[in-house]
């Protein structure tokens, strides 16, 4: 049990008698059926005012192991929050005062536009950097937070295993693990003759999506990664609150169990710090902890020259951020400037940013500027921490996260809620306890190469604003035949223009539908290397590369064209390829006769006709057809 709860009650020691259970006599009833670290918990709870958690309790002998499994929960709920349930109670009578009397969490601090580093996807000054961030990689570990429910989404399952796109059908979870082992394998290369580096992954689970997790791992060899290399943390939920005086909710079912909800993806912090896994990370020389979220399919894309930007400008904190349209659901980066002079770069989330901006001078609130964007960069909470200010910090505040709380009020009277609350907090908020000699910057880049989230069900994606994103299964996966369409382009490759349809109420836009595994290409650098001149690809192709050493030369491809091909085997395909290909047929949401995963995308392919290439001995080929 917490110490703090140890000192609190010093003086009050079991056998020194049951008068401190007086104001809850169905307890005192009950004292001789606990034990003693239960009866430490519930001299805690009467003392943080919990006596009404005792109400209901029967005579001992009656229903005695639910009244022992109320403890167990109770001891959970205790040891995985920081300081304990008496901090956590502590804590919720504060900030629901606080939000009771209305008050402003970013008082006395005026938001203004930050600057920050702003990369272009392709020049000189990227090449560079995704270079650095390459060399730098062996030095990285990732944390994947994955413990949301996606209530927005309403898919069934976990997201992780949602198809990044359906040409391949590649999970994100798979795609995700593929990327890093992709990134271990290039920044290995890059540092020949020193020993070869893992770099680790950890999954922050929750109740929600811990054993889906762990099965879809399991039942792929862990998409190729050693087990060893994955660590899964799984976050507790927090004990619900059901009124201002922070009295612990009851769980509707059930009246030994108080109801729990989830405390937000801050809680990574905290996991890391209590597993004793960034000691492990310090001993085995890491340098960066890179923080993402379950679906982003751009986002390793991104990857390398943000590491870079890192390493070059020295940052503690590096948040990656994208032009923000006004409104849309992600935080905007801010520079905050209290009027006793501290300063500081944070994530103000969607829901606060407008109310700020109009307590603070701006009458319209969160409007685009002439720009067409925001003037405030928004935040895709992929965070880049140098390790060793991390665990200094951490070691500092056990990775205890600046909380919120968000109730829904009954009426302006603000005395009772509509339904029970509980506190939140996000890990993007890591930086307001640091120091203002901390190197908090953050890095801008173009949404089409870094930021294709999946997190809207069809019908509300459907009434997203005209011209603001989706952020659906849609145009998530339309987003990465976009991006890798316009990288080939980039690279030299003659590519059709897109055309544009509706799948699901959405307009998109549907470039050829182009995918290649991350070994393929790590950096922009690499596409350049396998991408030779003269080729061309028309729109109603499809092009699926899975291998690290195919390169296309005077390709021109009208249809569909599958390339597998093993390391050890280095192809070269070129020539004419015509076929029917693969086409999009339109389906709709509704039609529960589809695969929920297919049908939340508005449309399946219909596979007509393709010419697929295997390649499974070593050598030099070349394919012309
Ligand atoms: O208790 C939780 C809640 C969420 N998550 C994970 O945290 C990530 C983010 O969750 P949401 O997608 O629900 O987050 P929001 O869309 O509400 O917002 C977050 O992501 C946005 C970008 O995608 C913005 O950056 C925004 O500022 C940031 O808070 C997901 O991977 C989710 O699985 C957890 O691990 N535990």
């Amino acid at each position: 049990m917490a110490s703090s709860v140890a000192e609190k009650l010093a003086g009050v020691r079991v056998g020194d008698g049951d008068g401190w259970a007086s104001v809850a006599p169905n307890l005192r009833k009950n004292l001789g059926v606990l034990s003693s670290e239960e009866i430490e918990l519930a001299k805690m709870l009467l003392h943080e005012g919990q006596k009404h958690l005792f109400d209901h309790w029967p005579e001992p002998g009656v229903d005695d192991g639910r009244k022992k499994s109320f403890f167990d929960q109770v001891a959970r709920l205790n040891s995985s929050y920081p300081g304990g349930l008496v901090s956590y109670i502590q804590n919720a009578k504060r900030l629901l005062a606080d939000s009771k009397a209305g008050k402003n969490p970013y008082d006395g601090f005026t938001p203004t536009v930050p600057s920050g580093e702003v990369l272009k996807f392709g020049d000189d000054n990227f090449i560079m950097l995704e270079e650095v961030g390459v060399r730098e990689a062996r030095k990285a570990a990732f944390v994947l937070v994955a413990g949301g429910l996606g209530e927005r989404l309403g898919y069934k399952g976990i997201k992780l295993s949602l198809p990044v796109e359906t040409t391949t059908g590649r999970c994100f979870i798979q795609h995700y693990i593929e990327s890093i082992l992709a990134l271990q394998e290039a920044s290995s290369r890059q540092a020949q003759g020193q020993c070869k580096a893992e770099i680790p992954l950890v999954i922050m689970t929750s109740d929600d999506t811990h054993s889906p997790t762990v099965d879809l791992l399991e039942s792929n060899n862990y998409f190729g990664m050693k087990s060893t290399q994955v660590t899964l943390l799984k976050q507790e939920k927090v004990a619900c609150l059901d009124d201002n005086d922070a009295r612990l909710a009851f769980d509707p079912n059930d009246k030994y169990k108080i109801q729990t909800k989830p405390h937000g993806h801050g809680d990574v912090h905290a996991l890391l710090y209590s597993s004793g896994i960034l000691e492990i990370w310090r001993t085995a020389g890491k340098k960066w902890v890179l923080f993402f979220q379950d679906t982003n399919g751009l986002l390793f894309k991104a990857i390398p020259a943000s590491l870079g930007v890192s390493a070059t400008k020295g940052y503690h904190v590096n948040s990656l951020a994208v032009p923000r349209k006004a409104k849309e659901a992600i935080g905007g980066i801010t520079k905050l400037t209290h009027t006793d002079g501290r300063s500081m770069v944070i994530n103000v989330e969607y829901n606060q940013l407008d109310p700020l901006l109009r307590a603070t001078g701006h009458p319209d609130g969160d409007v685009n500027c002439d720009t067409g964007f925001s003037p405030f960069p928004g935040n895709i909470n992929q965070l880049i921490l140098e390790l060793e200010p991390y665990f200094e910090e951490l070691s500092k505040t056990q990775g205890a996260i600046s909380e919120f709380v968000n109730p829904k009020y009954k009426d302006s009277t603000k005395t009772s809620f509509k339904s029970s609350t509980r506190l939140e907090c996000m890990m993007q908020d890591y930086p307001k306890t640091l120091s203002p000699s901390a190197r908090v910057g953050f890095t801008v880049m173009d949404t089409w190469f870094a930021y294709s989230p999946v997190k809207n069900n069809p019908e509300d994606a459907a009434k997203v604003p005209k011209g603001n994103p989706y952020h659906s299964a849609t145009s998530g996966e339309m987003a990465i035949y976009r991006a890798n369409s316009l990288i080939l382009k980039k690279a030299g490759i003659q590519m059709s223009d897109p055309i544009t349809d509706v799948f699901n109420g959405q307009e998109v836009e549907v470039w050829p539908r182009i995918t290649w595994s991350p070994k393929w290409a790590v950096t922009f650098s690499d596409v350049k290397r396998k991408v030779e001149a003269g080729c061309s690809v028309s729109q109603i192709s499809t092009l699926v590369i899975n291998g690290q050493n195919v390169f296309l030369d005077s390709l021109s491809l009208d249809g569909t064209l599958i390339v597998n091909a093993i390391d050890e085997a280095e192809v070269k395909v070129t020539g004419s390829v015509q076929n029917k290909g693969w086409v999009l047929e339109h389906i709709d949401y509704k039609d529960t006769s589809i695969p929920e995963k297919t049908r939340i995308r508005g449309f399946r392919i219909q596979k007509i006709e393709q010419l697929e290439l295997n390649y499974t001995e070593p050598g030099n080929f070349c394919f012309k057809s």
